[in-house]
């Protein structure tokens, strides 16, 4: 099973490309899609869900190419909006339902598994109460049952974990690893830290362009040597944001531990630390502030 985009484009007027030559290759698996604000992530959560039609390139299901014939895919399809929005006035449990008929599951089957899902999703106590009444958080819940209903090979998440509190995204991330091994699973997030232990591919986009794809252990590994921390005093914090890509900074007694990203330590008593996915995230997304940083006088 593979979803693969070949030299897609999207430009929504003559001025505004949104996406530009993107070639991506999907597989089984969790991949997940980051990029700051504005760098083509619903753009190409739309195209590959079959809502926008791209302005060039094409998309490949099986290595069949369906660009212009959605509906092979959408059968196959389990989507999240962004904007996801059910109707108020039914319980999760008629709303599942209806999407289930829309889905063309039969009415028994569909009933099992929105019964298995709402219980993983921890909504099994709001089973029959309107959704109109949820928190925000339950809502989206109720919005990533609808999307998993019907066991879709391909899962397209947007922005799936907004409103949930830590302990709700870590049951998420449980129910979509045990769903894994035989969907592809794309997963737009803001929150890099949900998909470190989770995705086993990371995309990464910035202005419409694919700046990284690879494995999230390759990209951790590909950051070894950039990560660096120092213990400075409180009143050189700000100073030291203006020049320096700063991943973290934590308030210690004696000062304040910042790590900081950089091809040579920023200080001769820098300490090299084990990177993260976010310090990943930050380096490829901010590279040239972390060169420009590079060509500053040293510290100290
Ligand atoms: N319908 C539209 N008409 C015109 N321009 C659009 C439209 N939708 C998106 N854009 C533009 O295309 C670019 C990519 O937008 P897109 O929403 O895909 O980015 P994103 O990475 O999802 O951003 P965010 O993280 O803020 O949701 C942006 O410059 C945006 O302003």
């Amino acid at each position: 099973m593979d979803l693969s985009i070949e030299h897609l484009t999207h430009r929504y007027s003559k001025e505004k490309i949104a996406l530009q030559d993107v070639n991506l290759h999907l597989q089984p698996g969790i991949t997940g899609l980051l990029g700051p604000n504005g760098a083509g992530k619903s753009s190409l959560i739309r195209i590959l869900a079959t809502l926008t039609r791209p302005t060039r390139g094409k998309l490949l299901w099986n290595g069949e190419d369906i660009t212009g014939r959605p509906q092979v895919l959408r059968s196959r399809l389990g989507y999240l909006p962004q904007d996801f929005n059910a109707y108020p006035n039914l319980s999760p449990l008629e709303f599942l339902d209806y999407v289930a008929a829309l889905k063309n599951i039969p009415s028994l089957k569909a009933r099992k598994q929105a019964l298995e899902l709402l219980d993983a999703l921890n909504l099994s106590s709001a089973l029959h109460r309107p959704i109109g009444d949820f928190s925000g958080g339950m809502r989206q819940r109720v919005g990533i049952a609808q999307a998993l209903l019907g066991e879709p090979d391909l899962l397209i998440l947007d922005e799936p974990t907004v409103g949930l509190d830590p302990e709700e995204r870590v049951r998420f991330r449980q129910l979509l690893l045990s769903m894994a091994k035989e969907r592809i699973i794309l997963i737009s997030t803001h929150i890099v830290s949900d998909l470190e232990s989770a995705a086993r591919q990371v995309i990464l986009l910035s202005a419409g362009q694919v700046v990284f794809q690879n494995d999230t252990r390759a990209l951790q590994d590909s950051m070894k040597g950039k990560v660096w921390q120092h213990l400075v005093p409180e009143a050189e914090l700000q100073h030291l944001q203006r020049k320096w890509v700063i991943s973290a900074s934590v308030q210690q007694a004696d000062g304040v531990l910042v790590r900081m990203l950089g091809t040579t330590p920023p200080h001769p008593d820098a300490q090299p630390v084990t990177p993260s996915l976010e310090d990943a995230y930050l380096f490829h997304t901010r590279k040239e502030e972390v060169f420009h940083a590079q060509l500053a006088p040293r510290l100290g």
